[in-house]
Order: C-alpha cells, then sequence, then structure tokens
C-alpha cells in the first residue's frame, strides 16, 4: 500500500481564542472536554478525502499545527512555520482584538525568514502576501454561541474580519463546544473541505510551492509516540507535540 502523503497546516491567533478546542474539533469531530494552556506547539492529524466523490479522489493527512498564541513564545515559534502549506488564522468572536491581531499573526509567519528584526513589526498587506505565496487561508471565528448572545443584545454589528475580505479567505463561525458546528452538510464543513482541497491542490498538484522546506524542527524539541510520516489511521497517530524550554 502507499504512504499516504500529508500537509501541514498552520492554525495561528491569540492565547484563548480556542486554536485547541477547534484543532481538536476538526481531527475528531468532537469537542474536547478540558483544553490545556498550549506551550509551544501540538499537533492533530485528520485523514481528509481529497476531491471526495469525484474521479480525482484521494486520501491524505492534514497535520493541523496548533501554535501556542502567547506573547512570551514569539522568539521562538518560526521552527513550527517551515514548510506551511495553509494557514488557518483564528479569532474569539467576543473579542474584537483578536480579530485586529490576525494582521500580526500573517506578518509573524510571513517575516519568519526576514534577517533584520526591526522589519518583524511592518504590518503585512494580506493581498501582497497572498499574491507572493499563494498559500491558502481560512479564517475561523470562534465561541458563535457567545457572540450571538452579544449580538442580540446588539453590542456587536458586524461579525466578519477584514482580514477574510481582503485575503479574499473563506470565513466561518463555529462554536467549538458543539459538534454540529462542522458537521457533514453544513455550510461550515463545505468551506472546511473546499480549504483542505485546496492546500492540498496547492502542495501536490500546482507547480507553486508556498514555502520551501528549508528549516527543520530539531528532535529535541518534539516528543511524540508515533511518527507523523506512520501509515497508521489518523486515531492510532499520538501526534502531541512539545516544544521544550
Ligand atoms: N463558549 C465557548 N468557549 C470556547 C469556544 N472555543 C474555545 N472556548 C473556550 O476558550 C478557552 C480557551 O480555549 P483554547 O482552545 O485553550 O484556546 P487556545 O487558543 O488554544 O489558547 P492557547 O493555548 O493559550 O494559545 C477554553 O476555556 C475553551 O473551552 C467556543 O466556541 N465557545
Amino acid at each position: 500500500m502507499a504512504a499516504i502523503e500529508k500537509v501541514k497546516v498552520v492554525v495561528l491567533g491569540d492565547s484563548g481564542v480556542g486554536k485547541t478546542s477547534l484543532t481538536y474539533l476538526i481531527a475528531h469531530n468532537k469537542p474536547i472536554l478540558s483544553p490545556g494552556w498550549t506551550v509551544g506547539c501540538s499537533v492533530e492529524v485528520k485523514l481528509h478525502r481529497y476531491k471526495e466523490g469525484t474521479q480525482a479522489q484521494n486520501t491524505f493527512f492534514v497535520e493541523l499545527w496548533d501554535v501556542g498564541g502567547s506573547n512570551g513564545h514569539r522568539n521562538t515559534r518560526d521552527v513550527f512555520y517551515q514548510p506551511t502549506h495553509g494557514i488557518i488564522l483564528v479569532h474569539d468572536l467576543t473579542n474584537r482584538k483578536s480579530q485586529v491581531n490576525l494582521q500580526k499573526w500573517l506578518t509573524e509567519i510571513l517575516n519568519q525568514d526576514n534577517p533584520n528584526p526591526t522589519l518583524q513589526h511592518v504590518d503585512v498587506d494580506p493581498e501582497q502576501f497572498l499574491g507572493s505565496t499563494q498559500i491558502p487561508i481560512l479564517v475561523i471565528g470562534t465561541k458563535f454561541d457567545l457572540a450571538e448572545e452579544k449580538q442580540r443584545k446588539n453590542q456587536y454589528r458586524r461579525l466578519a474580519s477584514s482580514i477574510a475580505e481582503q485575503c479574499g479567505a473563506d470565513e466561518i463561525f463555529v462554536n467549538c463546544h458543539q459538534a454540529r458546528s462542522l458537521a457533514p452538510g453544513t455550510s461550515n464543513s463545505v468551506k472546511l473541505t473546499r480549504f483542505f482541497d485546496k492546500v492540498i491542490e496547492r502542495r501536490y498538484y500546482s507547480r507553486i510551492s508556498p514555502f520551501p522546506d528549508k528549516k527543520r524542527i530539531p528532535s529535541y524539541m518534539i516528543a511524540t509516540s508515533t511518527p507523523l510520516s506512520s501509515n497508521k489511521p489518523a486515531q492510532y497517530l499520538s501526534p502531541r507535540f512539545y516544544h521544550m524550554d
């Protein structure tokens, strides 16, 4: 049996927006009971059927790299960014600042190889970013359950983020505590599937390579009981990664 190919999607956003809850929901189709604070990075793996139902149908592993959002780890995070085949930008729908900060997250991942650290603080034009890398992006707003409540009280006029608009990216809103947020057949699930298909297409069926595989993560930073290149079905993988400071 041929080895199953994989793509790597980096999940970015402020600390506490729900990245761990979201990646768990995507990978296991059920909510996580008590997400821990992510130190460094943790990885979930999802088995994805590319272009399901068509002649081009194929199976891929999608690695979801949930990168801890705390400011304290900013200087060491770039080791998790290479290679990157797709980006999920996560914001908390009850926290407007987390939406504004998505621009900074894009800047951080784009400037990872910048030799001049002062440029780390220059904002990135999302359109230029997309034009130069062709890397697929999906924007996800979490805590929709809480936001709906606030909306009812007219505390929010608009939930959609401007960065999704600027990037021409799809955006979905989820309640990470509810499996039906991403249930098959929903528009959220359709957009997520379309995003994964796009990531795989760019990685394996296009000549454009978003990021070359330049940096390797030193093995001392990784603890996992099953190698990610394993052929085992996703449920048998034990893909938790930890960054040892
Ligand atoms: N009500 C509600 N709570 C949520 C939702 N998503 C996440 N949470 C809660 O928000 C808190 C933070 O969630 P995490 O998934 O740990 O957030 P994170 O972005 O991974 O945080 P870091 O590890 O610090 O980067 C937890 O208490 C979650 O249960 C949601 O959709 N609705």
